[in-house]
């Protein structure tokens, strides 16, 4: 059902009425959102929620206000306000896959085997979610030197960005302390193929993940169905983990070729002193990414795969 203004506006209103009784509701924040219901946190323990029909987009790790119906359900009245938030998007429209996030993790391993596509798409869904992004690249154990080196080389163009880009033997030496840093005190999503080792990451952060697990499936009472979507880890009152299963990367068709080249910071300082508006990067006369990429000041692997970006978003 679509809603006219004045539905929206008085909606707004109640929600904003609800919002400022504040503790006459409670606030929880969202584990999980299964489509049909939700799983909230709420003092540690999980309860299972419905939420009104207008609400809103509700996402992984926002943070609502809810009335309890029993001890184990709520209903939620209102999303609190959000600092930020991550959207999928297919074709024109977005879904807020999670909000409140400070940071996002992408990690690569030596197997699967990864493009770079993979990353850059991250890096301009952070950029437009206004949060930092950061490497873990996992699995340095299946490396001998020359595929270390090999592989080096692959992420030197994002170091020269400023990326953290942490290694890791997740199985044989567990988390290393500069990644527990980074991650310390922050909400993180964590994205990545599967495979490589994001559970790895949560089991070594989380001793008790299995068992969040277990409870998330108890409170839903459908088994093991929530293993496709978000879910958020709590490590201590500051940190949380949100688990990305099922989200394969970031389509970004949604973005004008302005917009893509406007999250790469390497690249769009040249692309504004191109001859035309409208270069294509490629064959234009007097195109200053050209020329930054013969002199050597943009990396060739972040040209090509721009381009490959560009025409295919
Ligand atoms: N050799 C090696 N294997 C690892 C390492 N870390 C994790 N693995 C293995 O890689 C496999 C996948 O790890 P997971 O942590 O389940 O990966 P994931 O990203 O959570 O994958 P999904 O659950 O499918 O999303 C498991 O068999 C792990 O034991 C590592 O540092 N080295
Ligand atoms: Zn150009």
């Amino acid at each position: 059902m679509k809603l006219n203004k004045q539905q929206r506006r008085r909606i707004a209103a109640q929600q904003a009425d609800k919002l400022a009784e504040g503790d006459a509701s409670q606030s929880a924040t969202v584990v999980c959102h299964l489509g049909y219901q939700l799983i909230l946190e709420q003092y540690g323990a999980l309860l299972t929620a419905d939420w009104r029909k207008h609400s809103g987009d509700i996402a992984c790790n926002d943070r609502v206000l809810i009335h309890r119906t029993d001890d184990s359900h709520a209903v939620v009245e209102a999303i609190l306000p959000r600092h930020n938030a991550l959207a999928k998007w297919q074709g024109r429209k977005a879904k807020t896959i999670a909000a409140n996030l400070d940071q996002l993790l992408i990690t690569i391993a030596a197997e699967p085997d990864w493009q770079e596509n993979l990353i850059d798409r991250h890096l301009i869904a952070a950029h437009y979610a206004g949060i930092p992004a950061a490497i873990l690249h996992n699995k340095t154990d299946l490396l001998d030197d020359a595929a270390t080196a090999a592989l080096e080389a692959r992420l030197a163009p994002y170091q020269a960005l400023d990326i953290p880009v942490y290694r890791a033997s997740l199985q044989e030496n567990g988390v290393p302390a500069a990644l527990r840093d980074w991650l310390r005190d922050k909400q993180t999503i964590l994205c990545g193929q599967s495979g490589v080792g994001k559970s790895s990451l949560i089991r070594s952060l989380k001793p008790d993940a299995d068992i969040w697990i277990q409870a998330i499936s108890e409170a839903t009472g459908h088994g093991r169905h929530t293993t496709t979507n978000l879910r958020r880890y709590p490590l201590d009152d500051a940190t949380a983990l949100i688990d990305t299963p099922g989200v394969r990367g970031f389509a970004l068709e949604h973005l004008d070729r302005a917009q893509i080249l406007a999250a790469c910071p390497d690249i769009r300082e040249h692309a504004s002193h191109c001859r035309f508006h409208d270069c294509d990067h490629q064959t234009a006369p007097d195109c200053a990414v050209l020329a930054a990429l013969e002199r050597g000041d943009i990396a060739p692997a972040r040209y090509h795969n721009l381009l490959q970006l560009l025409a295919n978003p």
